[in-house]
This record gives C-alpha cells, sequence and structure tokens, in this order.
C-alpha cells in the first residue's frame, strides 16, 4: 500500500479511537496531511491568525490544488472565513487582526514585503456571500477591474490619443459573462444598472467581474447562502465548471453542499483548528476525525 493509500485507508489506527479528546498535534500531522498529484497552487503553512489577542487560527497547514474545487466546512465562529481571507491578504483591511505564518501562491510568499496587494488580489479574486455589484451598468461591473489595472482603455480621453479598446471591452465582457453563465439572461441589457438583477443573478455578475482580471484563485466565502434553491443550484453548477480552470476554494455551512461540488474538504473545528483534510468522499464517508464525524453527524455545530 503507498504512502497517501495508507494514509487514505479507512482503518483508523487504534491509539486514534479516542471519545473528543485527540491529541491536536497528532491530528495536523496524521489526518491534515492531504496528498494530491500535482504542485499546490496555494500552500498555507503554520497559519496563525489573532484579532487583538484573541486566537482565531491555529497553526493552519492547508495545500490547495489548481482546477478543483476546496471546500472548508466547520461551525459558525471556527475561523473558516478567517482562513480564506489570509489566501489574498484580506485580513491586512482588519486592523485588529496579525497573521503568522506562510501563503504561498505558485511557490511565491504572499506575505513578503513588497508584495504588491492589487495584483495579488487581481490573481486571487474574491466573491463574498452578499452579491456586491457595484451601482453600475452591467458592462461596467465587468470592464472595472481590466480598466483599473490598465488592460482596457476607452472613452473620450483614449479615442483622442487613438487607443479606443471599445471592441475589445466588448469582447471582454461577453467572455466573461459567458465564463459566469450570465450571458443569455443579460446580452441584451448590458446598459442597464447590475442593481435591477436578481439576486442570483448579481451573484454571477460578481463572478463574471472576479473572472473579467483573469485571476488564478477564485475565493468564495458563501457564495448560495444568501439565494433561493433554483439560483443556489446555478452557482454551484458554475462553481464546478470553473473547476476546470481555476483552483476554486469555497467556505460554506451546507454539508450537502460541500458534498455535492468539491474535489476535498477541509474541517475546521472551534478555536480555529484544522481537524481534517482529505478527498471529499472519504471525509463524509470515513471521517478519521471522531470530532469531525460528530460534526458530519450533526451531533454538535
Ligand atoms: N473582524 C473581526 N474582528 C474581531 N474578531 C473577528 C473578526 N472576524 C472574525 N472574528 C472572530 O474570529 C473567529 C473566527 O471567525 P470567522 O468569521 O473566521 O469564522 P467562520 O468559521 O467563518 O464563522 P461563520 O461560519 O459564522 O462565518 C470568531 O471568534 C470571530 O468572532
Amino acid at each position: 500500500m503507498s504512502e497517501t493509500e495508507s494514509r487514505n485507508s479507512t482503518a483508523q489506527p487504534e491509539q486514534r479511537v479516542t471519545t473528543t479528546g485527540e491529541s491536536s498535534e497528532e491530528v495536523r500531522e496524521e489526518w491534515t496531511d492531504y496528498e494530491f498529484a500535482g504542485d499546490a497552487k496555494i500552500a498555507a503553512e503554520d497559519l496563525d491568525v489573532y484579532y487583538g489577542e484573541e486566537k482565531a487560527l491555529q497553526s493552519v497547514s492547508l495545500d490547495v490544488p489548481d482546477e478543483s474545487v476546496t471546500a472548508l466546512i466547520g461551525p459558525s465562529g471556527c475561523g473558516k472565513s478567517t482562513f480564506l481571507r489570509c489566501l489574498n491578504r484580506m485580513n491586512d483591511r482588519i486592523k485588529s487582526a496579525s497573521v503568522d505564518g506562510s501563503v504561498t501562491l505558485d511557490g511565491e510568499e504572499i506575505y513578503s514585503d513588497g508584495v504588491n496587494l492589487v495584483e495579488l488580489r487581481k490573481r486571487v479574486g474574491m466573491v463574498f456571500q452578499e452579491p456586491n455589484p457595484f451601482p453600475k451598468s452591467i458592462k461596467d461591473n465587468i470592464s472595472y477591474g481590466p480598466r483599473k489595472h490598465g488592460d482596457l482603455d476607452t472613452g473620450l480621453l483614449a479615442r483622442l490619443l487613438g487607443r479606443d479598446d471599445t471592441d475589445e471591452e466588448h469582447e471582454l465582457v461577453e467572455r466573461a459573462l459567458r465564463r459566469a453563465a450570465l450571458w443569455e439572461e443579460v446580452n441584451d441589457r448590458l446598459d442597464d444598472n447590475a442593481l435591477g438583477l436578481s439576486g442570483g443573478q448579481q451573484q454571477r455578475l460578481c463572478i463574471a467581474r472576479c473572472l473579467a482580471v483573469d485571476p488564478d484563485v477564485i475565493l468564495m466565502d458563501e457564495p448560495a447562502s444568501a439565494l433561493d434553491p433554483i439560483a443556489t443550484a446555478k452557482i454551484e453548477d458554475l462553481i464546478e465548471e470553473l473547476a476546470e480552470e481555476y483552483a476554486v476554494v469555497v467556505v460554506t455551512h451546507n454539508m450537502q453542499q460541500a458534498a455535492r461540488i468539491s474535489d476535498q474538504t477541509a474541517v475546521f473545528l472551534t478555536g480555529g483548528e484544522l481537524v481534517e483534510y482529505g478527498e471529499t468522499d472519504q471525509i463524509f464517508e470515513h471521517p478519521r476525525s471522531q470530532r469531525v464525524e460528530d460534526y458530519i453527524t450533526g451531533k454538535f455545530g
């Protein structure tokens, strides 16, 4: 049996059969060290996060593979969103937050001095729980990012300078809306205000906005929790499609959703501890940790 098979075996070593008191050190070593083919797209190592004196993440190490969906699950307050925000340094915006440890993107440290945060967040895009389109036209929501990053030049000055990118803008808007499965629904009203779209459409627009700047990684913090079941199903389908091209990391409260859409699942439990990480089927069908099993079977959380 290979090392990976052995690690993924459903048989629990005798010393692991504990009640609720597994040693977190043992757990970290044995049940969070998920191995997959290829290099990690994002690798977090020994991440500790504090809000003031309060520790919200405890030495979390987790490798995210490319072109797949990684779900982060766990009870409220266990640090899922905090961890997600570490992956594009969004916690930098929270005054009381301090982060220790390392996160690499394609092998490069994102916490080094001198990292360009605008560029980082372009490569590691984020979609939030509540759809938050700009109060602008559908088209402008998409072209805002590329314009800001200097990839699109439109308007009067650009025309005067002879470098009008209007055609490129049309192409980019259509491409992003198609990739977000929204084009068919909005192509006849691109100049309408985005706030007139339904909640589910607004969320797909936010995903299109994220795709428009050509990211490597897409972070999603409960992207469907504010949506009805039909809109949720569309977002879930879209997430699975996006995983053909991107590393997608999704925080969700909804365990069925994690089981449906993700390739691997990381389970955080109270206190900001990553307790188990592995293939989604293994986590849901044969969790190694008793605490994870209790959480998944609804005994707490
Ligand atoms: N901006 C903040 N300032 C202070 N404490 C915070 C902040 N954000 C989160 N926390 C605290 O950090 C801990 C982890 O919170 P976090 O939001 O990451 O958990 P979560 O698992 O995503 O929770 P939920 O599922 O409820 O969204 C909690 O104790 C929370 O109160």
